[in-house]
């Protein structure tokens, strides 16, 4: 199966791979190799440097038998003679050598028999020897037989300072290995750890984009290739979850718009319906006390639409109806708003009016407009309006109230005789 090429991929930039910050698992594993390979080159050079250290000084402790040795043969026919003179000719020729601290030749009774030690007057007796000395015996020996010794110290000064500078140098090379080493082991943790890096920042994307179209890049047949592979396969899921919850979301608001129109709409008239006009009333009066504008009420009741009914059938009543619902809306302004309450009463709003005049006028126009001769199945209908009308703030600045004087204005305007209208609070005479 061939490795996925994603469609949407998520690749991070350099820079974004660099602010993986101080926590990030790259920086982690690089120092915790770098503390483990610093740790294991400083003990094998701690062991090196021991072990060099040991070797030089036995090599340097041989090298002083072999020349104790060389000189108790060359004094061994001096001693012989008891020729002191010419063995302390031979010990200040032999004390050439650079790191020798003491030569003692001593007799079989342990009497010296020559000394040497750096200095204006060879010691007597030779002090304790020193930590950075070493000290040899050989015997003087002449025909098989012993006839003295010698004793012979070094100091172990110049071989310790040669191994100290070769520690120094050893120690900066090691320094400058692990700075290498830091440097390539970055590099390759960052490689190494790419699409661990790559995951993790998708994630991150993910839940800050909730973009579930986004995918992994799967590189490797290995352990990440396949986190990636089901991490992908997960987005796939969610992207397809999140696309028929948005789908089923749509059409639930879709049907709640519908159920709204329909629960604000009257059905015969296509008016907004008793419901609505609650709802606008409130606001209205609320924005006109407000904005210390000029709002009217208006109660209209049709004139004798039981007539229509009872004589010409419901459906002719309910042509009626829509007829006069269109003739009413017919004259006005856009801002006006028309409610059927139910049954033959209907309730207009009227915002934002320079005068009370302005609505009076309207209600003249509005009884005309349905007084209008109206003809169903060939026959004239009797209908006509009544209107009562009650005005914000004037009247009054409470919704219900006012909805009741312009009811009340309304029967009043009946009792004058219908097809007429009148105002709240002007009684007649
Ligand atoms: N066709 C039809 N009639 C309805 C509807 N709703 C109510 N009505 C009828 O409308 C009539 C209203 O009666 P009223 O307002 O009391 O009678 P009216 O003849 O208008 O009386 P006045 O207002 O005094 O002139 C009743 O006969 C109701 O049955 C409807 O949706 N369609």
């Amino acid at each position: 199966m061939p490795l996925s090429a994603p469609h949407k991929l998520s690749e991070p930039s350099p820079a974004a791979s660099r602010a993986a910050g101080p926590s990030s698992l790259v920086r982690r594993l690089t120092l915790l190799n770098l503390l483990v390979l610093s740790l294991t080159m400083l003990l094998t050079f701690a062991f090196i440097a021991e072990a060099f250290w040991l070797a030089a000084r036995e090599r340097q402790q041989r090298a002083a038998e072999l020349s104790a040795m060389l000189l108790a043969n060359n004094l061994a026919p001096m001693m012989a003679f008891e020729d002191g003179a010419a063995g302390q000719a031979e010990l200040q020729a032999f004390a050439r050598r650079g790191d020798l601290r003491l030569v003692q030749v001593l007799r079989t009774d342990g009497s010296p028999f020559a000394s040497w030690a750096p200095g204006p007057a060879p010691a007597a007796a030779p002090g304790a020897l020193g930590d950075a000395e070493l000290e040899v015996w050989a015997a003087v020996q002449l025909k098989g037989e012993n006839i003295g010794s010698i004793r012979l110290r070094e100091s172990l000064q110049q071989l310790r300072q040669f191994a100290w500078q070769m520690s120094l140098m050893g120690l900066v090379l090691i320094l400058l290995a692990i700075l290498v080493a830091a440097w390539v082991l970055g590099r390759v943790q960052r490689r190494a750890l790419a699409p661990i890096v790559e995951l993790s920042q998708l994630a991150d994307r993910v839940a800050r984009q909730r973009d579930y179209g986004l995918r992994a890049a799967v590189r490797r047949r290995d352990e990440v290739g396949r986190l990636a592979e089901r991490f992908n396969a997960m987005l796939k899921r969610i992207e397809v979850w999140q696309g028929e919850l948005n789908e089923q979301l749509h059409q639930e608001q879709v049907a709640g718009q519908q159920l709204q129109q329909l629960a604000h709409r009257d059905a015969l008239t296509q008016l907004p319906n008793r419901l609505f006009f609650q709802s606008e009333l409130q606001r209205q009066v609320g924005h006109a006390v407000q904005a210390g504008e000029l709002m009217a009420l208006m109660f209209i009741d049709l004139d004798n639409f039981k007539t229509v009914n009872d004589s010409h059938g419901h459906e002719a009543g309910d042509a009626v109806l829509r007829e006069m619902a269109h003739r009413m809306a017919s004259v006005l302004r856009s801002t006006d708003l028309l409610c059927r309450l139910g049954g033959d009463e209907f309730a207009l709003l009227l915002p934002g009016l320079a005068d009370t005049a302005a609505a009076e006028h309207l209600a003249e126009r509005l009884i005309a407009a349905v007084r209008a001769p109206l003809h169903v199945q060939q026959q004239l209908m009797p209908v006509g309006a009544t209107v009562g009308l009650a005005f914000c703030p004037q009247d009054s600045s409470d919704p219900a109230e006012l909805l009741k004087l312009a009811d009340q204005a309304m029967y009043e305007a009946k009792r004058a005789g219908k097809n007429t209208y009148r105002r709240a609070g002007h009684v007649d005479e």
